[in-house]
Formats: structure tokens, C-alpha cells, sequence
């Protein structure tokens, strides 16, 4: 037996490490998202190229007459719909008592599943495209140990997918030019640099505060507090992408956007022959947007080097190591991977904040203390400690990067396992951050202290357990630059106001890229 999996694999051969790949024989058992089960008998590791499973699964796509994806988002939405309507019958109360972060049921209804009959590792499959499920930080570690980063790359059918959106930026590149934009980038985001750019954290935020108050004073104390921080954050990233003076800045904010909305209307399809044609309209459009911005992002450079602006453009320019059209795909990259990501972080902090009024004055106790009647101190925030706590404790139960991925770009063995070049890779961080087994029976309760003793781990019991940021070589960039803005941020933002939950908030954590509120955040916001 080789692993339980979704995909159970079966080696009934000699199966001697050092006889591989060749003369393992290998039962291969499929289970559709539709249930169905079906057994294949092949002669090769590489299972997932042997003929017989291939037609198996076409016919599986032509059979269910809808691609496995849409059939498992189906299912999320009907999870979603059981838990509106369950709210619904409750007369709309949305008491926080209601609202249980359990959540990977919800998030992720088929793994859940899938997880109870095969384990925290097993192969399941998208379209066409096979892909091997962790939810398992032991095999994550034995993935990363001991095999150069190099040895994995990002899954080629996501690449294909999200290219207008990342291009060949940090998030997408691989091999020796990942090392060479890793190396470029990674001092851009050094605290002296972030220090630099600190400031210009505090309008966008000072303004949104403002709008809040004028419309708290028009009588309407009820705000969908998660658009507008998406919005902040957004402005944030383009300010400090592009400095300070960039009158374009918003312009291509709102390009980026447009292009989002459009490749999510049906990058969900992924893996399915074809789709790329079925879904060509959408592509033209998003390869047109793609190329506005690249127009105005290069006009934009051209400006950033003229004026010598201080800004992470202004960085990555520096010495040529990254070319024109490499700083702009990273220019996509930041805006993609850094606003929407930390805008979650701070909408589902209010939430849990709403819903534990006493962490609420805690941390603004403890913002008085730090900074006293003063302003907001870059070299004072390692102080705010509580703040860092409930940072993690909120990254933990509503991580915005829900789940992580590979592909080998080589034959890897892990664990005893071969896993064959061109495997997919899905590592599901919602499952490890809420599995008891981890973090104990109180698992999917909202308890900041956790990161009191064990500050790193939160007292899990596995050091790759927790991992909001990724893990191995390909950890986040931008972890200083989250922890500073979300510490000035969620200060200005305490110091002025309190929160609580809204009767009209539904709680439906979904995903879309990205874990978020499906029906946004709407909060009772009120002046101190
Ligand atoms: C709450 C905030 C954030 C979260 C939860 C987050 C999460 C992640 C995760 C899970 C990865 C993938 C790691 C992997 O594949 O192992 C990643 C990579 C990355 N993130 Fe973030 N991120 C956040 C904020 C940011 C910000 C603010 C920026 C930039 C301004 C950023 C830029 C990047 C880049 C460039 C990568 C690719 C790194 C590489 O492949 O070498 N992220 N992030």
C-alpha cells in the first residue's frame, strides 16, 4: 500500500525503493466528486499518464455532463445556502454565538469529505489534471526537507490562468529566475525600507477613517467595513508600488480590478479540456486589460526613474538585474498578492474583534500604552504584542491564502513515495489550521493568548502546521509589510472607534482566490 488516498494507490509488485519507477504495479482506485467509483490496474508510477485512467476520467467528464470543478462548486454552494437559510429562520439574528469557526466544511466541503474516507493525503483530480491533497504538515516538512525549492515549481494549469494577473512575477516564475527575483525582491521589503514606506500607510487609512465619521454622522452607523478596507488597502499598495506623486496610481488600480473581476468569472474551470476556448471572449477581454496596464505601468516607470521616487518600483529598478517587463508582472504581483490579501486580514480581525468586545479594549489598552496620546510610532509597533497575537490567531482561523501549491517539476521522492514529474500539489492550510489534532480540542475557538507562550507556533503540535504565509523557500515576501500595515492600521482605526457585529451579518466564509465574507462584513461602527 503506497497511500489512502482519494485516488487509493496500491502497489501489489515488488516494491523495493530502488526498483522504482519501473516495475511497480499499481491498482489505482477513483472516486468522482459524483461518487462513483472506479478501479485501474496499471504498470508505472507515473499512474496518471497510463492510458486507462486517462479515458477513465474523460469519461467521467462526458458521463457527469459538467466538469468536476463546477460539480464541487455546486456543492459549496449549497453548503452556503443551507447556512443563509439557516440564518434566515433565525430572524436574521446574527448574535455572535451563531457563528462558529469551524469552517472547513464550509470552505472546502469535498476535501472535508474526502479527508474522513482517505486520509490527510491523497490524489484527487481537476478536469484532466491530477493533483495529490496535503493537509499532512510531517509530509510537507519530508517535502521541503532535503529537496532543493528549485525541484518544485507552480502548477502550469494555474499558470496559464492567472498569467495576466502575475505574469512572470515572484509568484509564478521558477527555477534560476525565481532566484534572481527572489534576490532583487526580498531587500525591497527590508525593514529600513519599510520603515521608509510606513507613512504613507497612515492617509489612505486616516481617509477612509474620515469617510466612516461622516457617514456615522449622517445617522447611518452601519458600514460594510470590508469593501472600504479593501479599497485603503488597494491605495496603499499603489502608493507604495509607485510613490507618492503618481497621479496614475489609481488608474491602474482600477484596471487591476476590472481584470480580476473578469478572469474570475471563469478561471474556475481549470483543468478542463478546452475551457480555454469555451471561455475565449473572457480571455480577449482580459488579455486587452492586460496590455492597458502594462502601457500604463511602463509610463509609470518612466516617471518612477525621472523623479527618483522612493517606492518598491523605484527599488526593483535599481541596478537592471529585473528588466522592464519583468518590474511590471511584479508590479501586478504586489498589487495582486498584497492588497487584498491584508484587507481580509483586517476585515475578519474586525469580525472576531465585533464578536470579542474584551480583546477590543485590550488592544486598544494596549495601543495607549505603547503610544500614549501620540501618533503612531513605525519603531514603537514591535511593542503592540497583544496586537501581534491576535494577528496570528485571526490568520489561523480565517487565513486569506486558504491553501498553497506545487508541481513537480521532476520525479520527487517524499516519505517513500514517488511522486511523478508533473504532479500537482495542493496543500490545504484551512484543514491544518482547524484540525484538533494539531491544536487541541479548543481548535475553532478564537484564543489570541495561544501565541502568548508559543509565539512563533501558536502551540501547535507541528512546526509546519501553522502557515499563513506558505513555507519552505517560497515563504511570503511580505510578511514585515503585513505586520506593519496591519498593526498602523487596526491602531487608527481602534483609536477612534468602536465595533460590533451588525443583526444583517451572514456568516458564509467562501473562496474565491482569496478566503473572504461572502456578503462582506457589515459592522456597527461607532465613534469613541
Ligand atoms: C495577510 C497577508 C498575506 C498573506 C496571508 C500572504 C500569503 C502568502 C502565501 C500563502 C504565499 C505562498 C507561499 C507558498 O507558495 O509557499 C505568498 C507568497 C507571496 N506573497 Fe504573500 N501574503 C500576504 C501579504 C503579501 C504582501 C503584502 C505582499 C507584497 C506587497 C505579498 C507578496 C507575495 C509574493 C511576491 C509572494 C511570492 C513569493 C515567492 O514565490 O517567492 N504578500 N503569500
Amino acid at each position: 500500500m503506497i497511500r489512502d488516498s482519494g485516488v487509493v494507490i496500491a502497489a501489489t509488485g515488488n516494491q523495493k525503493a530502488h526498483t522504482y519507477p519501473e516495475t511497480l504495479k499499481v491498482q489505482v482506485r477513483v472516486e468522482t466528486c459524483c461518487g462513483a467509483v472506479k478501479v485501474f490496474n496499471v504498470e508505472n508510477t507515473h499512474w496518471w499518464n497510463a492510458k486507462e485512467i486517462r479515458s477513465g476520467v474523460s469519461h467521467r467528464i462526458l458521463t457527469c455532463g459538467a466538469p468536476t470543478e463546477a460539480l464541487i462548486d455546486g456543492q459549496m454552494q449549497n453548503a452556503k445556502m443551507k447556512i443563509a437559510s439557516k440564518k434566515k429562520n433565525t430572524n436574521d439574528d446574527s448574535s455572535s454565538s451563531l457563528i462558529s469557526h469551524d469552517i472547513h466544511s464550509t470552505v472546502f466541503p469535498y476535501f472535508s469529505r474526502w479527508q474522513k474516507s482517505h486520509g490527510k493525503v491523497f490524489i484527487y483530480w481537476l478536469g484532466t489534471e491530477p493533483f495529490l491533497y496535503v493537509a499532512e504538515p510531517e509530509f510537507l516538512k519530508k517535502m521541503s526537507s532535503k529537496v532543493q525549492g528549485k525541484r518544485w515549481g507552480k502548477p502550469n494549469v494555474f499558470k496559464h490562468d492567472r498569467k495576466p494577473m502575475f505574469g512572470s512575477g515572484l509568484v509564478m516564475v521558477e527555477g534560476d529566475d525565481w532566484v534572481r527575483h527572489r534576490h532583487v525582491i526580498t531587500p525591497a521589503f527590508s525593514p529600513p525600507n519599510m520603515k521608509a514606506m510606513a507613512s504613507l500607510m497612515v492617509e489612505p487609512a486616516t481617509k477612509m477613517l474620515r469617510r466612516w465619521t461622516t457617514v456615522i454622522n449622517s445617522g447611518k452607523p452601519k458600514i460594510d467595513v470590508e469593501r472600504d478596507i479593501t479599497t485603503m488597502a488597494g491605495e496603499i499598495i499603489a502608493r507604495a508600488s509607485f510613490g507618492l506623486s503618481c497621479e496614475n496610481g489609481s488608474e491602474v488600480f482600477q484596471k487591476l480590478k476590472a481584470m480580476q473581476i473578469t478572469l474570475f468569472n471563469h478561471n474556475r474551470y481549470v483543468g478542463v479540456p478546452f475551457s480555454r476556448w469555451i471561455f475565449q471572449k473572457k480571455n480577449m477581454e482580459a488579455k486587452k486589460l492586460g496590455e492597458e496596464i502594462d502601457q500604463v505601468l511602463l509610463s509609470i516607470m518612466e516617471d518612477v526613474e525621472k523623479k527618483k521616487n522612493k517606492c518598491l518600483v523605484g527599488y526593483l529598478m535599481e541596478g537592471e538585474r529585473l528588466n522592464g517587463r519583468e518590474v511590471v508582472d511584479e508590479c501586478k504581483t504586489f498589487f495582486f498578492g498584497g492588497h487584498e490579501t491584508t484587507a481580509l486580514l483586517l476585515t475578519w480581525t474586525l469580525l472576531l474583534l465585533a464578536m470579542h468586545p474584551h480583546w477590543q479594549n485590550q488592544l486598544r489598552d494596549e495601543i495607549t500604552q505603547v503610544f500614549g496620546d501620540g501618533e503612531i510610532h513605525f519603531s514603537k509597533l514591535a511593542h503592540l504584542n497583544k496586537m501581534g497575537w491576535v494577528m496570528k490567531e485571526v490568520l489561523r482561523l480565517y487565513s486569506p491564502a486558504p491553501n498553497a501549491q506545487r508541481q513537480a517539476r521532476e520525479d520527487i521522492k517524499v516519505d517513500g513515495v514517488i511522486i511523478p514529474k508533473g504532479t500537482n500539489i495542493w496543500i490545504d492550510t484551512v484543514a491544518m489550521h482547524h484540525d484538533p489534532a494539531l491544536w487541541g480540542d479548543d481548535v475553532n475557538e478564537f484564543r489570541p493568548e495561544r501565541f502568548k507562550d508559543d509565539q512563533v507556533y501558536g502551540g501547535c503540535k507541528h512546526e509546519v502546521g501553522f502557515m499563513p504565509f506558505g513555507f519552505g523557500g517560497r515563504m511570503c515576501v511580505g510578511r514585515n509589510w503585513t505586520l506593519m500595515e496591519y498593526k498602523v492600521v487596526l491602531s487608527l482605526m481602534l483609536n477612534s472607534f468602536s465595533f460590533s457585529l451588525s443583526p444583517t451579518y451572514r456568516h458564509s466564509p467562501s473562496i474565491l482566490l482569496s478566503l473572504r465574507p461572502t456578503y462582506g462584513l457589515p459592522l456597527i461602527v461607532q465613534p469613541l
